[in-house]
């Protein structure tokens, strides 16, 4: 039998289950442009935040809080996500989406501002997974704040590693896909990080700290 990629892909989001909370959210998030990640990407933040028995996590670009939720569901019980975001709409979704699922308003720290301005004011080494979801533009920025952030054995995720698929078209030259390429090249050359990209959502490259 053949299968194509998109049969493929299509498969890898029908295996992900979303309950109730995750489908609304995701249905609000949409309705305010917020892009939530697909379920594969939300499972995997989940897997990893139970896999790190994460306890503090920093995500930017919180949109309407469908990854949010999936790392919440995740983490430890006592965990706090930090959450950033330059949309003041988008968080109030999100933090309606966190009510919604029951989390308690202790367990999330929602910072209304510009990622690349919040994170020099987190503490060095003192987190067990951050991820960004934020402008791909901005990746090369976010790798170098992000590795200072991580505890170690702590974990860097960044979406849209693959940029809708530009990053191996060998003709496409923009900006934000040369961006890309170089934080994946600044992770690639960093002797401190074990790194793998998964072809999920849009490309998912995951570093650890050693
Ligand atoms: C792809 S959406 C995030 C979706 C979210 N992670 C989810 O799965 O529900 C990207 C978000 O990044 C936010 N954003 C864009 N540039 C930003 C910046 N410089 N600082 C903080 N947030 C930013 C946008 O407002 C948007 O909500």
């Amino acid at each position: 039998m053949q299968t194509n990629g998109d049969q493929i892909l299509a498969h890898t989001e029908d295996s992900v289950l979303e309950d109730e909370v995750l489908l609304s959210a995701r249905e609000r998030a949409e309705d305010l442009g917020g892009d939530p990640v697909p379920a594969s990407v939300g499972a995997l933040l989940s897997l990893f935040a139970q896999m790190l028995d994460a306890r503090t996590v920093v995500e930017i670009g919180t949109g309407a809080g469908v990854s949010g939720l999936w790392l919440l569901d995740g983490m430890r019980a006592d965990g706090v996500l930090t959450t950033i975001d330059a949309e003041p709409e988008l968080q109030r979704a999100a933090k309606d989406a966190f009510r919604s699922g029951g989390i308690t308003s202790s367990r999330t720290r929602l910072i209304n501002g510009d990622g690349l301005e919040v994170l020099p004011r987190l503490a060095d080494g003192a987190y067990d997974l951050v991820f960004v979801d934020t402008s791909p533009a901005d990746h090369p920025r976010y790798v170098e704040e992000c590795v200072r952030l991580l505890r170690p054995g702590g974990v860097l995720v960044l979406h849209n590693a693959l940029y809708g698929g530009r990053v191996v078209d060998v003709t496409a030259r923009d900006a934000t896909t040369l961006a890309v390429r170089a934080a994946a090249r600044a992770i690639a050359e960093d002797d401190r990080l074990t790194k793998v990209l998964l072809p999920v959502g849009d490309g998912v490259l995951c570093a650890s700290r050693g």
